[in-house]
């Protein structure tokens, strides 16, 4: 059997053909082998390198890296961060996994469900504000679908605060009123620093204004509801979801609560089904056929074979701007790790570093890079087909024809004597097309990004499920505010010079 050193060996031989040469070939054929369309979402990989050769060499690092196995794992509730003892059962949410992760899920569901009845039939009083403070997973998957789906009749206004500085919270306390704000405190944990500041400053926020039992305005979306209760959340005012769902996983838990609230629980229940139909896919598909596999092959062939370090992601798509922070959270925490699943050395590049923005913006800012610049840089473009408004048709055919443009101008290049003026071409592309934004479809989007982060670290052999690289920086953190910890002479120095003594 090809071992796994043998499949890297094998792609280290491959050698990349022009792009333009590869697609003018055969184009059927070549459309045919890397188009793919699923949940209604058209995936197309034609303006990559990949190609047969490529393919093969890395369905054998499939192989031989147990990737049947541990997709098994994975929907099975088995241990796949073996680091922290845990199964990783985002699935379940969306009602694919072993039978009681699902049934505790649905539980949690039924509970959010009757809360946002509650809301709705005015337990709290006339609520027209959610504040939703918590950081990172806590608030980077609400953030974007409300602001996504949300922008259309969203029943409730939503504000997501993060940042400690108290910029964000006051900017949000501005355009709310407290007689009618509810307040979501989302964090797994129930202990992060930032996201406890902010809570403790809102609920004083509550008190100044005469709010009776502002506490009682609080819910608690959280894996650690002891410490919710501690903080003074009411039991029957906490929605508690498992241990085992990751916090940049966690939108389809509790933490999705302003999503579930904003856009009505019919909205949250098509998420949940567009990201089951995903889950379907990335489950039964086999070898290349698996789009999600066949995605992080292309990860792989760029961060391993060509020296990718970055990839670049443009949603060509106001309703999709947020998309970019969302996937540099659920890609760079996943899969920035240095070390196998056994703690031995990777040897090997893991993720690449994820950034992008929004089309067509990003064209006049950053593209120039893209076109001419030194770096290979692979770019994603996700394109709607509907577009969100009844402007004239020529705001969505410059969109979509720039997107489409874009991707052509990369592949081909342009030759000229100036150097100036020569665009080197043979840089390659991927196109996400969708035909609508709805929340099934970004629930399936979400659900591809997740699963082909999990199809790259199987390829890489590392745990996507930990993160303990932020560890020590929070560590640092709260030594340097608590004086309890010695620090080298230019952090000292520095201290002083920010925060005086
Ligand atoms: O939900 P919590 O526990 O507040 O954590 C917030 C975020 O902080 C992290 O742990 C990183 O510091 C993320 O993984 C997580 O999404």
């Amino acid at each position: 059997m090809t071992t796994a050193a043998d499949a890297w060996q094998a792609l280290a031989d491959w050698e990349p053909r022009p792009l333009a040469g590869l697609v003018g070939a055969d184009p059927e054929a070549r459309l045919q082998l890397l188009v793919r369309s699923v949940a209604d979402i058209r995936f197309d990989f034609a303006k990559t390198h990949l190609d047969e050769a490529a393919i093969a060499a890395l369905l054998d690092l499939a192989k031989a890296q147990d990737f049947a196995g541990r997709r098994k794992a994975l929907f099975s509730g088995g241990i796949v961060n073996p680091s922290e003892g845990r199964a990783a059962e985002h699935s379940a949410e969306r009602g694919e996994g072993a039978p009681d992760p699902v049934h505790r899920a649905q539980l949690l569901h039924q509970r959010m469900r009757m809360l946002v009845d509650a809301i709705e039939a005015g337990a709290f009083g006339e609520i027209r504000h959610l504040l939703h403070i918590g950081i990172g997973g806590s608030a980077l998957g609400p953030d974007l679908l409300v602001d996504a789906l949300g922008r259309h009749g969203s029943r409730y206004d939503v504000a997501v605060v993060s940042n400690v500085d108290g910029a964000a919270l006051s900017e949000a306390f501005a355009g709310f009123s407290p007689e009618h704000t509810l307040v979501a405190v989302a964090s797994k944990t129930f202990t992060t620093t930032e996201t406890l500041l902010n809570a403790a400053s809102a609920l004083q926020w509550l008190e100044e204004a005469g709010i009776e039992d502002a506490l009682g305005r609080f819910i608690a979306l959280t894996a650690h509801p002891d410490k919710a209760m501690e903080w003074g959340i009411d039991e029957t005012r906490i929605l508690p979801f498992s241990e085992t769902v990751g916090g940049r996983y966690s939108l389809w838990s509790s933490i999705g609560f302003p999503a579930a609230l904003a856009l009505g629980w019919d909205a949250f229940a098509d998420l949940l089904e567009g990201a089951a139909e995903m889950d379907r896919h990335f489950r039964l598909a086999e070898g290349a056929d698996n789009i999600c596999l066949l995605a992080a092959f292309v990860d792989q062939l760029y961060a391993n074979r060509l020296g990718c370090q970055t990839r670049a992601v443009f949603a060509y798509d106001e309703r999709l701007r947020l998309l970019p922070a969302y996937l540099q959270q659920l890609e760079m925490e996943s899969n920035g790790k240095s070390v196998t699943l056994d703690g031995a050395p990777l040897g090997r590049a893991s993720a690449p570093i994820t950034w992008g923005g929004v089309g067509t913006d990003a064209q006049h800012a950053v593209f120039q890079l893209l076109h001419q610049g030194t770096h290979l840089t692979p770019v994603e473009f996700i394109v709607a087909r509907e577009p969100d408004h009844l402007l004239d048709d020529a705001h969505h055919e410059t969109l979509v024809g720039n997107c489409i443009a874009q991707g052509a101008a990369l592949m081909a290049g342009r030759a000229s004597e100036d150097g100036a003026r020569h665009y080197p071409g043979n840089r390659p592309s991927t196109t996400i097309l969708l035909d609508q934004i709805n929340p099934r479809s970004l629930g399936a989007l979400i659900a591809f990004f997740e699963h082909r982060v999990f199809a790259n670290a199987v390829l890489l052999g590392i745990n996507p499920f930990d993160q303990f690289g932020v560890e020590l920086g929070k560590e640092m953190a709260k030594g340097l505010a608590e004086g309890s910890m010695e620090f080298d002479p230019a952090t000292r120095a520095l201290m002083l010079a920010a925060l005086g003594d």
